[in-house]
């Protein structure tokens, strides 16, 4: 592992990490907030996973979470979003191929080799994380915005034992039934529909749940909120009396400004379910 900045920020430190990942095949980048507290006893930790694009940068500087989570005492994990490199297969469309990991473990080709990025957030980044850092490996939660949306719900819904809290910012919902998730399904896990299942936040609440409480937000104003399908969740949601909620925010669109706006809620509800 090899540090490649380090800053301080509210009292603790925001740094980020290059390591050579064994499941990507690739070196992968990704981000860790220590707050103050984590320098006296380990803390637990908020995983955020992003979305389509985006790097391990884009939350660790638009999201505003740091200072909230220096408040409770939480350490935050920011991931990036994909292998990257020039031996990894890509795609010309922002939404395929690296930036576009989609939270699942490729199984088709070009995309096998190096596109696990289901196995890499909760297997091999959970492990050199949480024997690093001054992290509680019993104590972590998960949230993410858009495709990081989708992979915190699905993460949570099927690792419940792992994640003890969950929360979603205008969360990729169905992506079963979506052009945001049937074409990256396609190509990532092939043609047999029956597998795509695992990965859709809305079949999982219908059949799984989650034994906690749920926070979606969703912007009203959101360019891109036919492609996410809320209401397909909030439905399986009331369907099965899901504790949790999913709150429509008028005028907020699918930007960091959304995100960073909703924050402080976010760190609550996790703050409350793991630090005790
Ligand atoms: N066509 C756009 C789409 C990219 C985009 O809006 N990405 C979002 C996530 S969308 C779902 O996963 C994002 O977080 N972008 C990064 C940011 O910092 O805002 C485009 O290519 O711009």
């Amino acid at each position: 592992m090899e540090l490649i900045s380090q800053n301080h920020c509210f009292g603790g430190e925001q740094s980020v990490y290059k390591h050579a990942s064994d499941l990507c095949n690739c070196d992968m980048t990704f981000a860790v907030y220590l707050p103050p507290q984590a320098k006296v006893a380990p803390v637990p930790v908020l995983w955020f996973l992003s979305g389509l694009t985006c790097t391990h940068e884009n939350a660790m500087t638009k999201a505003a979470a740091q200072g909230f989570a220096a408040q409770h005492g939480l350490a935050l994990v920011f991931p990036d979003t994909s292998p990257r490199g020039g031996d990894v297969a890509n795609d010309g469309a922002y939404d395929l191929g690296q930036g576009a990991g989609f939270y699942v473990n490729a199984t088709q080709e070009p995309w096998a080799p190096h596109f696990q990025m289901w196995d890499y957030i909760t297997a091999e980044l959970q492990d050199l994380v949480t024997e690093e850092f001054p992290i509680m490996a019993d104590r972590q939660g998960i949230t993410g915005h858009s495709m990081g949306g989708h992979g915190a719900l699905t993460m949570a819904m099927r690792l419940p034992d792992q994640y003890k809290s969950v929360s979603a910012f205008a969360p990729i919902a169905q992506p079963s039934q979506s052009d945001w998730g049937r074409k990256q399904f396609s190509a990532y896990l092939g043609d047999d529909e029956t597998t795509w299942l695992n990965h859709d936040a809305t079949h999982l609440m219908a059949t799984l749940g989650y034994p906690g409480n749920v926070l979606i937000d969703q912007g009203e104003a959101d360019e891109f909120i036919t492609l996410l399908r809320t209401d397909a969740l909030r439905d399986a949601m009331q369907a099965r009396t899901q504790a949790g909620i999913v709150r429509m925010h008028g005028g907020y669109d699918h930007s960091y400004f959304f995100i960073s706006s909703l924050m402080e809620d976010h760190i609550k509800h996790h703050a409350a379910a793991l630090c005790n």
